[in-house]
């Protein structure tokens, strides 16, 4: 960056970043033993500029109206600007006034995107104030929408892209980024991007959202996280007819060369990044997913957020919700429609989190759990024919031929959707549940909107108001027989960005079970008396920075006992040293 300065002109100026400006005493974007290293790269919070014009387009460092008159005098900014002066709360005010004019949300996605590439500062500042207004915006469902017409609202790249076309050279394609220290990488191939299949390339909608909420719910640097998008093509016959798709126009690489191309890619990001570089796997099609994640889990950070940081959410909801209903965990039966990431994933972190409870085998726990996939119950006689990751589920029983059968002879306490196909909690499904449970948990936890299993209302309504409703995506609140019913989002962004945190602060280099056990444990301890009584089973959005810190603790002090934390000595208070290390957007000040 400050060679790009430099080159530009041949005045200089040299922005001194005054750290007792920013919230946290300057402490706020460094960890552990990186703040040396992120002390170097800045020191002393010092950077070089060609010109205040350089200044005014650089993202990180913009301040746009709010450049105070003494930063307008010392960085040549002097008429780039008119002469008012507004405060970050006053551009923010503006901001949303303009934001909230828009009534198409892809709109209101786009307006955020380029703010984000024009003043990161007021781009997270804006986020973190709304965050419960803006998340369905730069996040699920608007962002599945985004991901849909990516190649056309697609202005600059907002991270990296390794194709096919890189293949052997992708340690040089990361040192093509312009950060060197990274401490987060969402990951995707683009093959199932939420419950809308395979988007291929312009799956990168996903990564860069998921990595905002890095930031604004986790407080990770910006400047650390690093979205990428590999392309090994696409399957999805419409985006290959479009002239205008930006990816590779070939069908999906397989077997060999796609494992060799993500072989490499894992390898080089090790290399560059060190083995504390957390890598979060986003959306791949179950038969990658679980492969990568065994894979690679025994030998860097990694974690797959649809099969575990989902699991987490809904362990933390499913626990909570229990408080409202009674019994405990190990008295539930358990019914999901689908059986890929996020239902095994889930059914397994339940199996084990009873298992821990009552020291039963593992083997036993799982048969408290019962899957539906698209041909049925999934039942021994399957067994042959199914896919390795659904084999522990196949449990003694006769076949079943649908959800509604499955509900009726099963007669589950939970029902959890995780099919990626929306309206499949029909009438029938709903009253059938509802006839056997006072309270009926249900969790459509499908994205984007269109996709969910059914919608609050429809769950609220055909179970009469009894219902403790979750979804992946937001629903509004709903009336029925003149009461307000609150939903919940069981959405993994409770989890991965404390999740991500804690594994940082404590230099976690495995992620094991237990911390996704201790991360929604973390969670459910987090709502309070005041949510329960509104039926809710997770806390608001609006305190998710706080909530955060308490998971990234919870994560760290398990990392620590398990001997994979590297960040020596173990801070004392982790929930303190976790809100210290948090990224905080307001401007600092220029000297
Ligand atoms: O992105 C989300 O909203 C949750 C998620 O991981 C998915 O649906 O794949
Ligand atoms: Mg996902």
């Amino acid at each position: 960056m400050e060679s790009t300065f430099k080159e530009i002109g041949d005045r200089q100026s040299v922005l001194d970043l005054d750290p007792k400006s920013a919230v946290g005493g300057g402490v706020e974007d460094v960890y552990g033993e990186d703040r040396a290293t992120e002390d170097q790269l800045v020191t002393p919070w010092t950077f070089s500029v060609a010109s205040g014009y350089s200044l005014l387009r650089d993202p990180q460092y913009n301040k746009g109206l709010a450049f105070t008159e003494k930063e307008r005098d010392a960085h040549y900014l002097r008429g780039l600007l008119p002469p008012i002066i507004l405060s970050q709360q006053l551009q923010e005010k503006k901001l949303m006034q303009n934001i909230r004019q828009y009534q198409v949300p892809l709109q209101k996605y786009i307006s955020l995107m380029e703010l984000q590439e024009r003043n990161e500062r007021l781009f997270y500042k804006l986020l973190i104030d709304n965050v419960e207004e803006l998340l369905p915006v730069v996040y699920t469902p608007t962002v599945g929408e985004a991901c849909q017409k990516y190649g056309s609202i697609f202005k600059r790249p907002q991270g990296l892209y390794i194709s096919l076309k890189e293949k052997g050279k992708i340690l040089e394609v990361l040192k093509n980024w312009p950060e060197r220290t990274i401490q987060a990488i969402v990951v995707t191939d683009g093959e199932r991007i939420l419950g809308l299949g395979d988007l291929g390339c312009q799956g990168m909608g996903i990564p860069v959202g998921k990595l905002s909420l890095y930031t604004a719910l986790g407080g990770l640097r910006p400047s650390a996280c690093l979205p990428i998008t590999i392309d090994v093509g696409t399957n999805n016959e419409q985006l290959l007819k479009d002239e205008f798709y930006i990816g590779l126009r070939q069908r999906r690489a397989t077997g060999k060369e796609y494992y060799e191309l993500l072989h490499e890619f894992m390898s080089a990001v090790k290399q560059n990044y060190g083995e504390k570089v957390l890598i979060q796997f986003e959306d791949f099609a179950n038969h990658n997913a679980f492969e990568l994640l065994a894979k690679y889990r025994t030998t860097h950070l990694v974690f797959n957020d649809d099969i575990q940081g989902t699991a987490s959410v809904v362990l933390a909801g499913v626990v909570a919700a229990l408080k409202l209903v009674g019994g405990a965990l190990a008295e539930q039966k358990f019914l999901f429609l689908g059986a890929g990431e996020a239902g095994t994933g889930i059914a397994e972190l339940i199996a084990l989190e009873i298992s821990k409870q009552t020291k039963a085998p593992l083997e036993e726990t799982r048969k408290k759990i019962w899957l539906v996939d698209s041909k049925g119950l999934i039942v021994s006689s399957r067994k042959d024919s199914l896919q390795n990751f659904k084999k522990p589920w196949a449990h003694e029983h006769e076949p079943v031929k649908d959800l509604l059968d499955a509900v009726k002879v099963i007669k589950p306490t939970i029902l959890i959707g995780s099919s990626g196909v929306g309206k499949t909690f029909t009438k029938e499904v709903v009253e059938a549940l509802s006839s056997c449970n006072d309270k009926p948990i249900i969790m459509a936890l499908s994205n984007p909107t269109s996709q969910s299993e059914c919608t609050a209302e429809e769950a609220y309504t055909w179970s009469k108001g009894r219902a403790i409703f979750a979804s992946g995506s937001p629903f509004d609140p709903v009336e029925y027989n003149g009461k307000t019913y609150v939903p919940g989002q069981s959405n993994n962004a409770y989890i991965f960005p404390g999740f991500g945190l804690g594994l940082i602060i404590s230099g976690a280099i495995r992620v094991h079970d237990e911390m996704l056990l201790a991360a929604s444990e973390a969670l459910a301890s987090q709502v309070t008396k005041e949510n329960f009584d509104k039926r809710l089973i997770y806390p608001p959005f609006s305190t998710i920075r706080k909530i955060s810190a308490h998971i990234a603790a919870n994560v760290a002090a398990k990392a620590y006992e398990l001997g994979v934390a590297t960040r020596l000595p173990r801070p004392k208070d982790l929930v303190k040293y976790a809100e210290s290390c948090m990224y905080t957007p307001v401007y600092r000040n220029y000297r």
